[in-house]
């Protein structure tokens, strides 16, 4: 079994104070994972460590079989993994198209010399128009990042992370690409959200997801397996049905928060 993304007993401390304990987690290429947890329980830390952002007081990393703990974010998003945020993470003065193509080319690695620059804009030109059409973006062409609505913009920025991917533009071609979104739908209304889900669907189609979310309508909907963390450690990981009836999840989580 290939796995995309593997923690092997996993730490982080701040100060004295460990607050990721241990975590074994095995991502298998091409799944959707969501990862839930009361608040404080570590998951914003989780995903700074694999992402690049912390480094690991211990344990190790693996993206698509290499270990990645200690590399710095711009290389482990070399390696195919792409990370979004919380806060929308795009250009307000740049058009939609522009976002895109700047993210290409920073993907590419084009940001230093001119002369490979324009050697590739066409190839980056059609991949952020790619981007752009799988984003449904394209009659918002020329529209500011700052004048999209609230839903637009968070479409954008999942264009924006997917830039990333060597794959940008054929949804099928990329077990090598792992994405990361973090709260994808915090803020968004109902509607919105829903509209949503069907998005990531759609652009993750083939790559392999690990989310962090609140909203459990999204969870359920979105994930082949759930991951449950609670005070730093792997309570449960399992399918969502399986997480659902899982008494320690419940005492731990669900229950007190299904409804909200
Ligand atoms: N840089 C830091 N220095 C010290 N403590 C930190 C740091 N970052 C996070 N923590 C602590 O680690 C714990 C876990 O925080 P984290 O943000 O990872 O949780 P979370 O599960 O993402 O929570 P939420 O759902 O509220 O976003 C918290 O107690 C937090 O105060």
């Amino acid at each position: 079994m290939m796995h995309a993304l593997e923690l092997k007993d996993l730490r982080k401390s701040f100060g004295q104070t460990e607050i990721i304990r241990g975590v074994q987690l095995a991502v298998r290429a091409g799944e959707r994972v969501a990862i839930i947890g009361p608040n404080g329980a570590g998951k914003s830390t989780l995903f700074n460590l694999i992402s690049g952002r912390l480094a690991p007081s211990g344990g190790h990393i693996v993206l698509n079989g290499k270990r990645i703990e200690g590399m710095k974010p711009f290389e482990i998003n070399r390696l195919g993994l792409s990370r979004s945020f919380q806060i929308t993470n795009i250009f307000p003065k740049l058009s939609v198209f522009e976002n895109l193509r700047c993210a290409v080319l920073w993907s590419l690695g084009y940001r230093y010399t001119l002369l490979r620059f324009l050697a590739n804009l066409d190839d980056a030109n059609a991949r952020a128009e790619a981007l752009m059409k799988m984003i449904h973006l394209e009659r918002k062409r020329e529209v500011l990042g700052m004048n999209l609505t609230y839903a637009e913009q968070r479409a954008l920025e999942m264009g924006v992370t997917l830039a990333g991917s060597a794959s940008a533009g054929s949804a099928s071609a990329g077990s090598a690409n792992v994405v990361l979104l973090d709260e994808p739908t915090a803020g968004m209304s109902r509607s919105e959200t829903t509209h949503f889900v069907e998005l990531i669907k759609e652009v993750t189609a083939g790559k392999t997801l690990l989310m962090v979310e609140h909203d459990m309508g999204v969870v359920f909907d979105l994930a082949d397996r759930i991951a449950v963390l609670v005070r730093g450690e792997v309570l449960a990981f399992d399918t969502p049905e399986a997480v659902r009836a899982n008494r320690q999840v419940q005492q731990a989580y669900l229950g007190a928060t299904e409804n909200t």
